[in-house]
């Protein structure tokens, strides 16, 4: 592994609420640099040791360590083929991006060619280390439910005309496979393609809820097989500026991001 450097370059896609958090989060780093490529840079309220850009090239040429996207999966796919042809490290919020098996075909050829790597994050869940572990025995099912208050869902919702009935009572949206779910609502369920790559699509469930019963974006992993048993559940804040968006994801992107710089960690 490379020296740290004395200064810290990071890249960040997105200014919505996660790419927001993440720029706070970095430029409390006083050895970190921030460039945020964006279509609209803020007039105000730009945090020491942020710059900006609308342009990608603008951005690769910077040279950044690593970068974080933090946008959309039309932005993964328009954006983050080239980071990582650069060769430079990129770690994605919009995972459920590699629902595409062309996409993750391409993905794969790049970083097999250029050397740089896409780190998934955690995101909004954990337990990744405990599901790749355990796939490893060939023997493990893995059923994800996602529950979030209807408001996260309140687009979806309206179109599907059932806005009044999740005021009342739990709404199934889906149940089927991690890239069909991630396919279908690519804002709402990158966590499940994210467990689905540590355990494996075929051996992956997803459930997606609208649950007027719950007020934190609600995540529950139920894992079985041959190495054991295993329930995971996290009771995530939403961002403030996003009810879809966990708000320990804009931490995950970070974290993961600064992990690759230290001499031990995990
Ligand atoms: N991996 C995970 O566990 C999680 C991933 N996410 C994903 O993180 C991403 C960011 O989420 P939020 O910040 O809540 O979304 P947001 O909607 O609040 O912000 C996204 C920002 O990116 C910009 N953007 C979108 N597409 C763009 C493009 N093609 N080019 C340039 N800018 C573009 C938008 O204008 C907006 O400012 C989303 O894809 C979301 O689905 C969210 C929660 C958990
Ligand atoms: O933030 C969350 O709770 C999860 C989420 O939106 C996603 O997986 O895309």
């Amino acid at each position: 592994m490379a020296a740290v450097p004395d200064i810290r370059r990071i890249g960040l896609i997105g200014y919505g609420a996660a790419g927001r958090s993440c720029a706070a989060l970095l430029a409390a780093e006083t050895d970190c640099r921030v460039m945020v490529l964006t279509r609209r840079p803020p007039a105000d309220g730009i945090p020491e040791r942020v710059a900006f850009s609308a342009d990608l090239d603008a951005l690769i040429a910077w040279k950044p360590d690593a970068i974080i996207e933090a946008a959309s999966a039309d932005a993964f796919a328009e954006m983050v083929p080239d980071c990582l042809d650069s060769g430079i490290d990129v770690v994605p919020a919009s995972v459920g991006a590699l629902q595409s098996p062309e996409m993750a075909a391409r993905i794969h050829a790049i970083c097999a060619r250029s050397g740089a790597r896409l780190i998934i994050p955690a995101g909004a869940v954990g337990g990744l280390d405990y599901i790749a572990a355990a796939a490893l025995t060939g023997n493990i099912a893995v059923t994800y439910t996602s529950r979030k208050p209807p408001a996260a869902w309140a687009g979806e919702l309206a179109a599907l005309d059932l806005a009044d009935t999740a005021r009342t009572e739990p709404v199934t949206l889906f149940e089927g496979s991690a890239p069909e779910a991630a396919k279908l609502y690519p804002r709402n369920l990158n966590a499940g393609l994210t467990i689905a790559l540590a355990a494996g699509f075929e051996r992956t469930r997803v459930r997606v809820i609208a649950d007027p019963g719950v007020t934190r974006n609600t995540h529950e992993i139920a894992i079985t097989g041959a190495a054991g048993d295993a329930v995971l559940r996290f009771e995530n804040r939403a961002s403030p500026d996003n009810p879809k968006t966990s708000a320990i994801t804009a931490l995950s992107l970070v974290a993961t991001a600064l992990r690759r710089y230290a001499p031990v960690g995990t």
